[in-house]
């Protein structure tokens, strides 16, 4: 029978007696008004700097914190396995279904999941990927005249601004055929301010069934909408182009895999793919590649000893091929070490099975929420010695700095594990390779660049603020020396 309106009262007073005095999770420690109401964590994470606050509550709490009701924050490197990996029993938790599942890759049926991953791979397999290749070097290039651009003119830029378009200019070529021209217009692209909005209102991290009502309100669910509708019409562009026999994207694979007349369902799993493509594959790589850039000119020692590495694996037209410094140390190093210190999409939630799951040692009840932060592990003496230096060289030449590897999976591991991790991959080395043999990065000498790590934001992906960076060929280092101006 539904509680009348004066029995609300004493229901409410029994749920705040029942989460704060009898709840499994209770003898986990973590703040009084968590364990009320899961709105504390959005009170939290709404200046979009969770990640701060995280590492805040790990140094005062501990690994394990409670920090909703039936939420366990758990930043203790087993964590890892025990949520994610291939052994675990742990799902994906309540937050996926406001993704636009239950279609396409995200969904939380395991079974429907396990088809789009297979599809999914087939887009992103080894021959697919050599087929991208030429088109991440010519994106690769536009971007170079850019920093050139600069370079002759003595001027920073901003490299977050720079990256996201090639970010983005790379993922719309690949993942959906379409050429946005960010980079060469140097102009933002609608779509891609609509979907910042939406990633930033989605970190704030309301609980999944406010974000539900918030989408059927229709002044909030328009921008959605909107961006939906923008999914939609690249995905009928390719299936016009497909019809005329074009392969050569990703969502061009996807949808020749659904045959020449796709059922419903696979329009539904090909349009929720679409949107994945654009938001999973591009503000990931377009951070991290601004981060590479902020500490290459932090270090330029490290700068040093990536031209000694790449330079004599390029090519006689000075241009790489992927095949040969995809086993280069020290660049792989680089691009891990920034990942840990900045992982894209730190804030993984799962669902405990009935069972619960063991964490060295603690027992964590089942049915409950359990998320982790690589951003904390990143920074964890538990997982790494000297944790906030940036030393690349923990992941060759100096192992001993990694005290516990289970604690590194930017992109995750288990089932779910990033399907696009070789592509970003490829995108990091070849854009990193071609950019440091060319360009010497600076900051610039009105700028410090202290302020970069300070403001930037958290909300699913990294929101980046400006960063200006100097780049300056390294063929006129020596005529001219010196630091550019801002
Ligand atoms: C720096 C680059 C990237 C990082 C750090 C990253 C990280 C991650 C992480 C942590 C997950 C696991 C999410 C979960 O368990 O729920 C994931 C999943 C995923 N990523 Fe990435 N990602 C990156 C780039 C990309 C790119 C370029 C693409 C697309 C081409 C992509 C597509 C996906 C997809 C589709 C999934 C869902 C996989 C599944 O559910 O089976 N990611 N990524």
């Amino acid at each position: 029978m539904d509680a009348t309106v004066p029995e609300l009262p004493s229901l409410y007073s029994s749920l705040l007696i029942y989460r704060l005095v009898y709840h499994p999770l209770n003898r986990f420690p973590g703040p009084v008004s968590a364990r009320i109401s899961d709105l504390w964590l959005s009170l939290q994470a709404k200046d979009f700097d969770w990640h701060k606050k995280s590492l805040a509550l790990y140094y005062k709490y501990g690994p394990f914190v409670r920090i909703g009701s039936s939420t366990l924050l758990i930043m203790h490197p087993q964590g890892v396995p025990a949520m994610y990996g291939p052994q675990s029993k742990c799902r994906r938790a309540e937050l996926y279904t406001t993704f636009g599942a239950p279609y396409g890759i995200l969904s939380p049926d395991p079974a429907m999941h396990r088809e789009r991953r297979r599809i999914w791979s087939l887009a992103l397999r080894d021959s697919a990927l050599r087929g991208y290749e030429a088109r991440i070097r010519s994106y690769t290039k536009t971007f170079i005249d850019v920093l050139s651009n600069a370079a002759e003119q003595k001027r920073s830029l901003d490299v977050a601004k720079w990256c996201t378009y090639l970010a983005w200019d790379v993922m719309g070529d690949i993942g959906l055929d379409q050429d946005f021209s960010l980079l060469r217009t140097g102009e933002e692209h609608w779509a891609f301010t609509l979907l910042a909005g939406w990633t930033k209102a989605m970190g704030i991290r309301l609980p999944p069934w406010l974000v539900t009502l918030l989408k059927s309100i229709p002044a909030s669910g328009r921008a959605a909408q909107k961006f939906d509708n923008f999914c939609n019409a690249q995905l009928d562009a390719i299936m016009a182009s497909e019809k005329s026999g074009a392969k050569s994207s990703m969502l061009g694979i996807m949808i020749s895999h659904a045959g020449p007349h796709p059922s419903q369902d696979d329009l539904l799993h090909l349009q929720s793919d679409c949107r994945s493509i654009i938001f999973a594959g591009s503000d990931t790589s377009a951070s991290t590649l601004t981060f590479v850039f902020y500490y290459l000119a932090k270090h330029p020692e490290q700068a040093a000893k990536l031209r000694q590495e790449l330079l004599p694996l390029a090519g006689p037209d000075g241009c790489f091929a992927h095949q040969n410094i995809q086993n280069a140390n020290h660049l792989n190093a680089v691009i891990h070490e920034t990942l840990r210190l900045h992982p894209p999409g730190s804030v993984i939630p799962r669902q405990t099975p009935p069972e619960g799951i063991e964490v060295d040692g603690t027992f964590v009840p089942g049915n409950m929420t359990v998320i982790g932060s690589q951003y904390v592990l990143g920074r964890s003496e538990e997982v790494y010695d000297r944790p906030l230096e940036f030393l690349p060289e923990r992941w060759h030449s100096k192992p001993d700095l990694i005290k516990d590897r289970a604690g590194y999976a930017p992109f995750n591991i288990g089932t779910h594990y990033c399907v696009g991790r070789p592509l970003a991959l490829m995108v990091f080395r070849l854009v990193i390779a071609h950019c440091i043999t060319q360009f010497d990065v600076q900051i610039p000498l009105s700028y410090d660049g202290t302020g970069f790590l300070d403001n930037v934001q958290e909300a699913h992906t990294w929101r980046l603020p400006n960063l200006q960076l100097c780049f300056r060929s390294c063929m006129t280092l020596g005529d001219v020396g010196g630091q550019c101006e801002q």
